[in-house]
């Protein structure tokens, strides 16, 4: 292990050049609220504990409890929540309609130009619901300690340009530029989780490592968010024992919260943002914050073997699918926007293969974008993944959001197979 920092003065501790290289909410119905820490898709031992209903004076989130507990008890379905942001001034000025109605216990209906249809989610948060109401309620915090066990976990933001993904991963775009501040209150799930991580790190015994890396997938190439002055695109390979993993990607072992901070900082500072019409700070790339915690613990039964947990947890922040006429993309925002919507075409293939019980026996085309090869083990393998699906309530969307929410439905059919990944050290 050596002190290093990489092109841009990160200052955080790295690993040796050889394991571096390895790349190695408010609305007029109910007030209730779940307590998603019980919820059984992010419970690898207690599996079909329901969730219980908690009233909560202000916030307006709803929830729904599992209903299938009969199935294969080596499964879990992927937790899909929904977040409706407030409609914005664009949408305000130009008169939207607000189209969504809350019946609580996760249900919501959209109204698509006189047509309306309801959905179920695991929670839903209706605009009023503030980022601390999003990371104490959709499971994150159960994503997190899973990760501390040895599981490979998933957060991922899906959702329509501008419909609040990075708003909901980080908070406030803005908050990323020189000389900018933001509230804590806005901070996202990510600085959350972090917080939270180090936390429950502190509370254990034994050695801990915490490593981290961050990527974006811009125009169908990955790029280092921590090593960008290098300005190669690096490679997605496939091994039977890593599955799909990106080669030489920079890898820094992170002592404290502040260090995570630090990278979450540069790799925002660096990540390909535009504005378009449809959002100002619109994120141009779908970007992945991927972090591996190692828990040594020593054998029970022989105090010379020492077993290593490996868990990982990975943010996702989606580039936002767009209909080109409302964003005005040209030149080069029209290449990016193409680059997005294919990929995010593919993702939704690989979902609505996967949700289907007799095509997810066949093929699953993971291969055909490189976000896809990346997501394979969060979506159809051994990982464990929590979908935050983002919308606006703009009658002007409307098509666009019952897309998201389609796309929501399907993957809530998932189901994956966690594992927890251990390492035996002499
Ligand atoms: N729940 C919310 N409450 C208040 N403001 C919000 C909320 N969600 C999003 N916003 C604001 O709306 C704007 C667009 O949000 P954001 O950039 O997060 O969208 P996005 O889905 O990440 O878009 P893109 O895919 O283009 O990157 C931002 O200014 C953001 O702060």
């Amino acid at each position: 292990m050596r002190r290093d920092s990489n092109a841009s003065g990160l200052k955080i501790r790295m690993e040796s050049k050889d394991s571096k290289r390895k790349g190695s909410v408010g609305s007029k119905g109910t007030k209730s609220i779940a307590d998603t820490d019980s919820m059984s898709n992010f419970d690898g031992v207690a599996r079909t504990q329901y969730m219980t209903q908690k009233r909560l004076s202000s916030t307006t989130l709803s929830s729904q409890a599992p209903t299938d507990t009969s199935e294969d008890t080596d499964q879990d379905h992927i937790n899909v929540v929904l977040r409706v942001r407030p409609l914005n001034s664009n949408e305000t000025t130009r008169k939207d309609q607000f189209t969504c109605t809350f019946a609580g216990a996760g249900k919501i209906e959209v109204d698509n130009n006189g047509s309306s249809r309801q959905f179920g989610y695991n929670v839903v948060f209706e605009p009023d619901a503030t980022q601390s109401d999003l990371f104490d309620h959709s499971g994150v915090k159960k994503l997190i300690d899973m990760a501390l066990n040895g599981y490979a976990c998933t957060a991922l933001a899906f959702g329509q340009t501008g419909s609040g993904k990075t708003h909901t991963m980080t908070g406030p775009p803005q908050q990323f530029q020189e000389g900018k501040q933001v509230d804590p209150e806005m901070y996202g799930i990510i600085q959350r989780s972090l917080k939270y991580l180090f936390r429950q790190l502190n509370q254990q015994h034994g050695n801990k490592i915490v490593r981290a890396s961050y990527l974006e997938i811009y125009n169908e190439q990955v790029i280092d968010l921590l090593n960008p002055n290098m300005r190669r695109y690096l490679q997605v390979r496939w091994s039977k024992n890593k599955g799909f993993y990106v080669e030489n990607l920079f890898v820094v072992e992170c002592e404290t919260e502040d260090d995570l901070n630090a990278v979450l900082e540069e790799g925002m500072r660096n990540r390909q943002t535009g504005s378009h019409g449809l959002n100002e700070f619109s994120s141009r790339s779908h970007s992945m914050l991927m972090l591996t915690i190692d828990s040594e613990m020593q054998d029970p039964d022989d105090e010379n073997l020492y077993i290593t947990k490996r868990g990982k947890l990975t943010f996702v922040d989606l580039a936002g699918s767009e209909k080109v006429k409302d964003s005005n993309s040209t030149a080069d925002t029209l290449v990016e926007s193409n680059s997005i919507n294919k990929s995010l075409l593919v993702l939704g293939n690989c979902i609505s293969s996967l949700g289907d019980q007799k095509r997810r026996q066949g093929h699953i085309p993971y291969r055909d974008s490189k976000l896809t090869k990346l997501l394979a083990d969060s979506l159809g393998g051994n990982g464990v993944t929590l979908m935050i699906c983002c919308i606006t309530p703009s009658s002007h969307h409307a098509p666009e959001t019952m897309n998201t929410l389609r796309y929501a439905s399907r993957a809530k059919k998932i189901r994956t197979k966690p594992v927890v990944k251990m390492v035996s050290t002499k």
